[in-house]
C-alpha cells in the first residue's frame, strides 16, 4: 500500500515556500495543484529545506564478514537518518567483492533493507591483491549493475594493471575510484606526515604519496580516454594537481570527506584513535585548500567514507587501532558547519554530481514535477548534539562526539515512501 504525501510550505534549495504532492514514486505536483490532492498525509514543511536525496560515493556497510561493526541493513538506516537515498557500498568486505555474486548478494540486501539504493562498488583486483584484475565485465553486467570500481582501503599501485582497468571499464562507461597512496611511501605510516607527527613520534604519511597517484593516473586516464575518480582527497597538492588535470581535458572528478574539511593533524595530539583515518588528517592549509576546491568545483563532490569499526579495533593503542570514522549521520551537517555553500551547491556536491559519477539516473534529481521522489528534508535551523551512543550505526566512532552541530534530517523519501520521518527511521 502506498500513499500520497503533500509536504507544504517547504523550500526547494533557494527557492521560496511551496507545496510538493508525491504519489506512485514521483514529485506528482508542485505549488498550488498540488494542494488539489484529496486522501493525502501531510507533512508541514514550514521552515524545511527540501533536497534532492543526497548520494554517498563511498559507504563502507561491512556485510559480508563483519556484520558486528555494520551491516546493510543498520548502515542502510544510518544513511537514511542522514538525508541519503543512495550509497554506494565499498567492496572491501570479507569476501571481497569482487565477484558478480557478491555484488548481486550486497544488492539483493540492500533491497531487503529497503531504506536506501545501495549500489555495490566492485574490487578492481581480486582479493584486493592488486596483482590481478578482477571481473569487472561480470559485476559489471550482474543485477546490481556495478559502474564504480574501486580496491578502497588499497591503492591500485601497478601503473599497469591501473591502465588496464582504465581501458577495461570504457567499454561499460564504468569509472575507477582510486585510494591514491603509494604505498612505499606509506610503509608504517600512523598520521600526517609533517610538524605533528615530528612532535608526537608518530611515522608520517606524507601528502606526496597521495599526489604521486592522482598526477600518475590523471596522466593515465588521458592516455587512455577513461573516467577516473579520485577518493578521499586530503591535500593542497592533490588540488592543484586534480585543477590542471581538468584543464588538460583528463575525465577526472574528486571527492572529499566532511571530516578533511573540518578537523586537522593536532587531533593526533590526544592518541584518541577516534581521529586515526585512512588519508590521516592533514594541516590547517589542506583544510583551506580543500574547501576552497569544493567551493570552486575542482572537488566535485562530498563523499563520507563511512567507516564503522568495532569497539575493539577502535579503543585499543593508536598503532594498532584501524583507520575509519563514521560518517553517514554527520555529513551534511558538517557540511553546513563548515560553510560557503548555498542549497544549490549542496544538492550539486552531495546528490546531483555524486549521482551523476555513478550512473544512477534516478537520483540527484531536484524535487520538481516528474522527478522521482527521492528527496530529504532539512531543518537548517536545528541544532542538535552528536551523541555516539544515539547514532543507528552498528559502530560508534564519530570523530563528533559531543560537538553541537546545525541542521537536522526531518524526513527522508525513497520512491515515494518514507524512510525517516520526525527525524526517526520508519523501520
Ligand atoms: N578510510 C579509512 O580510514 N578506512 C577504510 C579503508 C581505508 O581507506 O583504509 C575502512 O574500510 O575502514
Amino acid at each position: 500500500m502506498t500513499s500520497t504525501y503533500l509536504i507544504t510550505g517547504v523550500r526547494v534549495l533557494d527557492g521560496p515556500p511551496t507545496d510538493l504532492l508525491l504519489k506512485d514514486g514521483q514529485v506528482a505536483a508542485a505549488g498550488p495543484e498540488a494542494r488539489t490532492a484529496v486522501n493525502v498525509e501531510r507533512i508541514d514543511g514550514d521552515g524545511l529545506v527540501a533536497l534532492p536525496g543526497l548520494v554517498d560515493l563511498h559507504t563502507h556497510l561491512r556485510e559480508p564478514g563483519r556484520e558486528d561493526a555494520e551491516t546493510v541493513a543498520t548502515g542502510s538506516r544510518a544513511a537514511a537518518l542522514g538525508g541519503y537515498t543512495a550509497v554506494c557500498a565499498m567492496a572491501n568486505t570479507d569476501p571481497v567483492a569482487d565477484t558478480a555474486g557478491v555484488v548481486e548478494q550486497v544488492w539483493r540486501l540492500g533491497r531487503e533493507a529497503g531504506l536506501v539504493d545501495v549500489r555495490p562498488v566492485g574490487a578492481v583486483t581480486v582479493g584486493l591483491a592488486g596483482e590481478r584484475l578482477a571481473e569487472l565485465g561480470a559485476m559489471a553486467d550482474s543485477a546490481a549493475t556495478v559502474r564504480i570500481f574501486s580496491d578502497d582501503g588499497h591503492c591500485v599501485s601497478d601503473p599497469r594493471l591501473m591502465r588496464r582497468a582504465l581501458e577495461y571499464v570504457k567499454a561499460f562507461d564504468g569509472v575507477i575510484a582510486q585510494h591514491a597512496e603509494e604505498p612505499r611511501l606509506t610503509v608504517g605510516a600512523l598520521m600526517h606526515e609533517g610538524e605533528m607527527s615530528a612532535r608526537l613520534g608518530l611515522t608520517g604519511w606524507p601528502a606526496v604519496a597521495e599526489e604521486a597517484i592522482i598526477a600518475r593516473d590523471a596522466l593515465l586516464a588521458g592516455h587512455v580516454g577513461a573516467r577516473l575518480h579520485i577518493c578521499h582527497v586530503s591535500t593542497a597538492g592533490s588540488v592543484d594537481i586534480i585543477r590542471w588535470a581538468k584543464q588538460r581535458g583528463v575525465r577526472i572528478t574528486a571527492e572529499v570527506t566532511p571530516h578533511h574539511l573540518l578537523l586537522t593533524d593536532v587531533r593526533a595530539e590526544s592518541y584518541d584513535p577516534v581521529f586515526k583515518v585512512n588519508p590521516p588528517l592533514r594541516t590547517n592549509a589542506d583544510v583551506e585548500a580543500l574547501r576552497a576546491a569544493l567551493r570552486e568545483g575542482v572537488i566535485d563532490a562530498v563523499a563520507t567514507d563511512h567507516a564503522p569499526h568495532a569497539t575493539e579495533d577502535k579503543e585499543c593503542e593508536w598503532a594498532y587501532a584501524r583507520p575509519g570514522m563514521l560518517g553517514l549521520e554527520t555529513a551534511l551537517s558538517i557540511i553546513l558547519e563548515t560553510g560557503g555553500l548555498s542549497w544549490d551547491e549542496i544538492a550539486e556536491r552531495m546528490s546531483r554530481t555524486p549521482a551523476r559519477i555513478a550512473g544512477l539516473d534516478t537520483h540527484g534529481v531536484d524535487p520538481a514535477p516528474g522527478a522521482p521522489a527521492n528527496l530529504t528534508l532539512v531543518d537548517p535551523a536545528a541544532r542538535w548534539q552528536v551523541d555516539p551512543g544515539a547514532l543507528a550505526s552498528r559502530s560508534r566512532n564519530t570523530p563528533f562526539a559531543g560537538m553541537t552541530l546545525p541542521g537536522r534530517i526531518v524526513a527522508t523519501f525513497l520512491n515515494g515512501e518514507p524512510t525517516v520521518l520526525d527525524g526517526k527511521a520508519v523501520k
